[in-house]
């Protein structure tokens, strides 16, 4: 078992509150570690070290601070192992999929370590000859970092490490529900010896630890990914008092098949869309709009399919998908499915959950499958964030967009086609940050922008270049000899 402090200013330090926190497998309810029940006075000490630390970590040159993360990539990559374990045994994703979000978190690294050799700015021609006027770029200052639980190793790093190779510091509050994951993520960047101060872990309550971090004065950026409730007070907090932010939020996503689609390849890249890592993907394939000339075809397909997944503890080799996060996350999809079932969809597959041998005390739901979804049901308006996909019959690609575009999020989504005009209209007409022909709609390419329209997230970008317009401030320069 892992027992964590807080990581303030170079060092592990207790919490102010000698309290700490379990943290729980969800494939069987054992304690996999512990970490910090910190407070508010936690969070100051943090913030102070960051702020102090800001001032020689600014001048460093962006090379210099790019050394620093290729060091904590190398170390990483030493504990890719432990550090998946660790994942599995916290948040219950599959061990491959856990593997494979630690290496997409070193690539992450390397990725932004190069960053602190590109150009940060312009030459604007002046209308003044005598003149030179350019655009630089400048730190936030201090950036508060608050993250979710279902990317605990790749959406830390993808917000720490565009943060600091721009010349920010950083207190980061984890999920508490993987923050153990997280901890040993920070021990690799404690490991690289980045100068004190500089990045800082500080884990507790989203109400008392996130919520001091997004209030506190020297904070002057926060990302955030979460749900969408929180993530909108967090933007107003932050905007009362002229905070940047960025959120990332839900999403409710579809894939349209249609009549001309592969529907093996559409099968596939729905399951595994919408079930791998249990459903609990921001990007997560959630509802299926199949147009009526494949409809039953389809459906008998993805039924085969679906009847394959093996379920179960994601540390066992030949296990499929793992179970829910947490015992709310648990509640909360079984609460969706019974009202899937109340409100009239017809249930094709699982509807419930999973007790198999072995299975008893985890929260494991079966992957569900409702069709004769409608518009107006709950199942196919809110994120549920679980194994369950909405199967929707349309008569055409106009209908089909139209029932797409009909939600509050606009995160991601794709379409399977044989038909190059289809794929433009879509393209052109689909409402949502990623659109995506002839594949899931979840996977992320760190080096491409990520994010949303509408409530899905702020209107910002992460990850590729465009991280730097999150965190880094542009001046524009006017120079007269
Ligand atoms: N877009 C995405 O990728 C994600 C979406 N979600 C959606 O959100 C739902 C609920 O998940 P949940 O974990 O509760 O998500 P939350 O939005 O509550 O949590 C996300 C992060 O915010 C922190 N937090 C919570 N309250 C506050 C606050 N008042 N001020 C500042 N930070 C705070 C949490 O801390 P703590 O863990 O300590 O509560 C956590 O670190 C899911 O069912 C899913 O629909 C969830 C996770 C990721
Ligand atoms: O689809 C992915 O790989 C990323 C998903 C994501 O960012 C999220 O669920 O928060």
């Amino acid at each position: 078992m892992d027992s964590f402090k807080n990581f303030i200013d170079g060092n592990w330090i207790a919490s102010s509150s000698r309290e700490t926190v379990s943290s729980i497998n969800p494939a069987n309810q054992a304690v996999v570690g512990t970490v910090q029940h910190s407070t508010q006075a936690d969070v100051e000490q943090a913030v102070r070290a960051a702020k102090k630390a800001q001032v020689n970590w600014r001048s460093l040159s962006g090379p210099a601070r790019g050394q620093f993360l290729y060091q904590v990539a190398t170390i990483m990559e030493s504990h890719l192992a432990e550090i998946a374990e660790t994942m599995t045994q916290e948040m219950g994703k599959t061990l491959p999929e856990a593997k494979g979000e630690t290496a997409r978190g070193i690539a992450l690294l390397r990725y932004y370590a190069t960053e602190g050799m590109h150009k940060v700015g312009d030459v604007i021609p002046s209308t003044d000859s005598e003149a030179l006027m350019f655009t630089t770029r400048v730190p936030l200052g201090v950036v508060g970092v608050i993250t979710p639980w279902n990317f605990p190793v790749a959406i830390p790093i993808w917000k720490m490490a565009p943060a600091l190779i721009y010349g920010n510091t950083v207190v980061i509050k984890p999920a508490s529900e993987a923050a153990v994951t997280c901890a040993k993520v920070m021990e690799c960047f404690a490991e690289a010896h980045l100068p004190a101060g500089v990045f800082n872990m500080v884990t507790g309550s989203g109400s008392v630890v996130g919520q001091g971090i997004v209030e506190h004065p020297d904070v002057n950026g926060i990302t955030f990914t979460g749900s969408n409730e929180v993530g909108k007070r967090i933007g107003q907090t932050a905007l009362a008092r002229g905070a940047k932010y960025q959120l990332e939020m839900g999403g409710k996503n579809p894939v349209i098949v249609l009549d001309d689609a592969d529907l093996d390849l559409a099968v596939r890249e729905t399951i595994s869309g919408g079930l791998r890592s249990t459903g609990q993907k921001c990007t997560a394939t959630s509802r299926v709009i199949i147009q009526s000339g494949v409809y039953d075809a389809f459906k008998e397909k993805l039924l085969e399919k679906i009847n394959e997944i093996t379920v179960g503890n994601g540390l066992h080799e030949n296990v499929w998908m793992g179970p829910c996060a947490s015992e709310s996350q648990f509640k909360t999809v079984l609460r969706y499915i019974e009202l899937g079932k109340e409100e009239g969809a017809t249930l094709l597959a699982g509807g419930g959950r999973y007790t198999e041998e072995g299975c008893e005390k985890g929260y494991f739901v079966k992957p569900t499958v409702f069709e004769y979804v409608t518009q107006e049901m709950t199942i196919a308006r809110e994120e549920i964030f679980g194994p369950v996909l909405a199967l929707m019959k349309v008569n055409s690609l106009k209908e089909a967009l139209e029932v797409a575009n009909d939600a509050e999020f606009g995160l991601s989504a794709s379409i399977f086609t044989t038909n190059i005009g289809y794929m433009l209209s879509f393209i052109e007409q689909m409402d949502a940050g990623l659109v995506r022909v002839n594949a899931e709609t979840a996977g992320v390419e760190l080096q491409a922008p990520f994010g949303g329209m509408k409530q899905s997230s702020s209107h910002s970008r992460e990850q590729g270049k465009a991280a730097i317009e999150f965190f880094t401030a542009t001046k524009t320069v006017f120079v007269k000899g």
